[in-house]
């Protein structure tokens, strides 16, 4: 039996060191260290973290650094920037870090520097969104745009529409910008019946130019198109596309000159940086898109170069295994408290789901530890009202990442200091709880019987010992949203180096597309001689009686 992580001598550590921490409460934690804010504080890029609140001492710090060490942390990251083929399956790097290498240092793949080919991409995206935004490139109709339309699905569209979302107050306001990713036909119907075609500009992005919801809407764009005063001459004006297969989308009918670059060395998840960010380009424009590759660049830069104690991503990525492996956590929570950032927790969630959702090592040898928690969250307050109840008195742990700006870019009335109390209130509330001694007292200074105090403060009792982090910027600016997003991407990546899996594949999603396709012959009446299980076929004869086939 080949060693595995478990066998590492600081494996072994922390599992005697989580005996230990298991019975501490975070309460006396606090009590008896004055210093513990500023011990587990630390900043980077614009982005600073509080992991005070965490079940943790100077002690797991130190055993978990020791485990990214003994798993080869640092020469794993450095593997990444240096353009190794990390993604092992696929024979690739990945490179979402040369995407904002602003410094321009060369990066090879296969013997030749890429930079050139970014620039070239970042200047074609320049150019366009100048094009546009200046009205020289217009509509059949010689109007200008008023719309874009962003066709694509997973990380072809959550990145760009969370980032798009999240700088909004930087829109310059001559573009609407509206996503349709679903195949449910109702998404894309719903969004063309809010835009005039001479106006709309589409732009179909699929790395793999493969991928059926895309390409299906796109066809029903096209036809749209076509049938409300568009006609073959003039699609070129109106149908862009970003793509890593080029000849596919010529094929589709897309024009060569209209086709932005992506590349095999950039996962979908990780794409936003590329022309798959042309959706966030059009809407804050060229300067704005570049601030958020600088932000995302000095998150590279710090997470290349900090030391591990220090590491913003690194530490978040060992808390990570603390609460997953060592302490039986399954999730974890993303928890914005910025209206504009509500779409993290859906790109987080494939960023960390889709990288880590893995259950072989890099050898292809199952792992005999867990891996990727189940990401899940939504926008802060409103989370309060709905499922932070089983944060607080459920039987489960999830830690959670509460993020929050200093400043508002709307400050209404006293609302920012509400959202800031909200969010505090909550990460003390999850770490101090509230004992029954406490609970009592109180019910009995609302005047309760004693009786009556006993019955019902079991139920009031809140355990607290419940971890999370804070995390603040002093606003969502281009460059933040991109340091913040970079130090996810990070994350996820030394979570992956330690587990010893592939974070850059997913042959995970493959199985039910090629399972798809068969059913869909057999929905449209196509001709298929394949037995299916007695669930699936009984399903589809339920289709076929009661529903749709066209
Ligand atoms: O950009 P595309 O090639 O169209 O891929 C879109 C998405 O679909 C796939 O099924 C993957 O699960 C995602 O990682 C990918 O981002």
């Amino acid at each position: 039996m080949k060693p595995t992580l478990t066998d590492l001598p600081s494996w072994s550590a922390l599992e005697a060191h989580a005996k230990h921490i298991i019975p501490l409460h975070m309460r006396d934690m606090f009590a008896n260290d004055p210093e513990r804010f500023k011990r587990f504080f630390t900043e980077a890029a614009g982005i600073k973290l509080d992991y005070s609140k965490n079940r943790i001492s100077a002690e797991t710090k130190s055993l978990l650094v020791n485990l990214a060490r003994e798993a080869n942390l640092p020469e794993k990251i450095e593997a990444m920037f240096q353009g190794k083929a990390i993604n092992t399956t696929e024979k690739r790097p990945a490179l979402h870090i040369a995407l904002r290498n602003l410094a321009n240092d060369p990066i090879e793949v296969d013997g030749k520097d890429i930079m050139p080919d970014v620039r070239d991409a970042l200047q074609q995206m320049d150019q366009f969104v100048w094009r546009i935004h200046s009205a020289q490139w217009r509509g059949f109709s010689n109007k200008p745009f008023t719309d874009i339309i962003s066709i694509g699905i997973g990380g072809s569209f959550l990145g760009p529409k969370l980032v798009s979302a999240s700088l909004k107050p930087y829109w310059n306001n001559t573009l609407n910008c509206h996503y349709v990713a679903n195949i449910d036909g109702s998404h894309i119907t719903e969004v063309l019946k809010h835009v005039n075609p001479e106006t709309t500009l589409f732009i179909i992005q699929s790395k793999s130019f493969g991928t059926q919801e895309t390409l299906e809407n796109t066809k029903v764009a096209r036809s749209w198109f076509l049938r409300n005063g568009g006609n073959l001459e003039t699609i070129a004006k109106h149908f862009v596309a970003v793509t890593a297969n080029t000849q596919s989308a010529i094929e589709f009918g897309i024009q060569e000159e209209n086709i932005f670059p992506m590349w095999d060395w950039v996962g979908g998840r990780y794409s936003l940086w590329s022309a798959i960010g042309l959706p966030i380009a059009l809407t804050i424009g060229m300067d704005g898109f570049k601030a958020l590759l600088s932000g995302a660049h000095a998150m590279d830069n710090h997470f290349r170069t900090a030391p591990l104690e220090e590491n913003l991503p690194v530490i978040q990525g060992l808390l990570g295994i603390w609460y997953g492996n060592f302490l039986g956590a399954d999730s974890h929570a993303i928890l914005p408290y910025d209206h504009y950032l509500r779409g993290l927790p859906a790109h987080i969630q494939q960023l960390d789901m889709e990288s880590n959702g893995k259950s072989v090592d890099l050898d292809g040898d199952e792992t005999d530890y867990t891996t990727g928690p189940i990401i899940w969250g939504g926008a802060g307050a409103n989370g309060q009202h709905a499922y932070h109840q089983l944060l607080h008195q459920g039987t489960r742990l999830s830690p959670a990442d509460f993020i929050i700006p200093l400043q508002s870019h709307n400050p209404v009335a006293t609302h920012h200091a509400i959202l800031f109390a909200n969010c505090l209130s909550q990460t003390q509330a999850l770490m101090q709880g509230k004992t029954e001694q406490e609970a009592k007292q109180e019910l009995l200074d609302k005047g309760l019987s004693h009786e009556d105090a006993n019955t019902l403060a079991p139920h009031k009792v809140i355990a607290g010992n419940k971890p999370s982090n804070t995390i603040l910027f002093d606003k969502a600016t281009p460059r933040t949203v991109g340091a913040l997003i970079a130090m996810y991407e990070h994350k996820v990546y030394v979570q992956g180096a330690i587990w010893n899996i592939n974070s850059f594949d997913q042959w995970g999603v493959e199985l039910g597309k090629q399972l798809g396709n068969e059913i869909l012959h057999k929905l449209l009446d196509e001709p298929s001689n394949k037995q299916l299980d007695a669930s699936t076929e009984g399903l589809i004869d339920l289709y076929s009686t009661y529903g749709t086939s066209i």
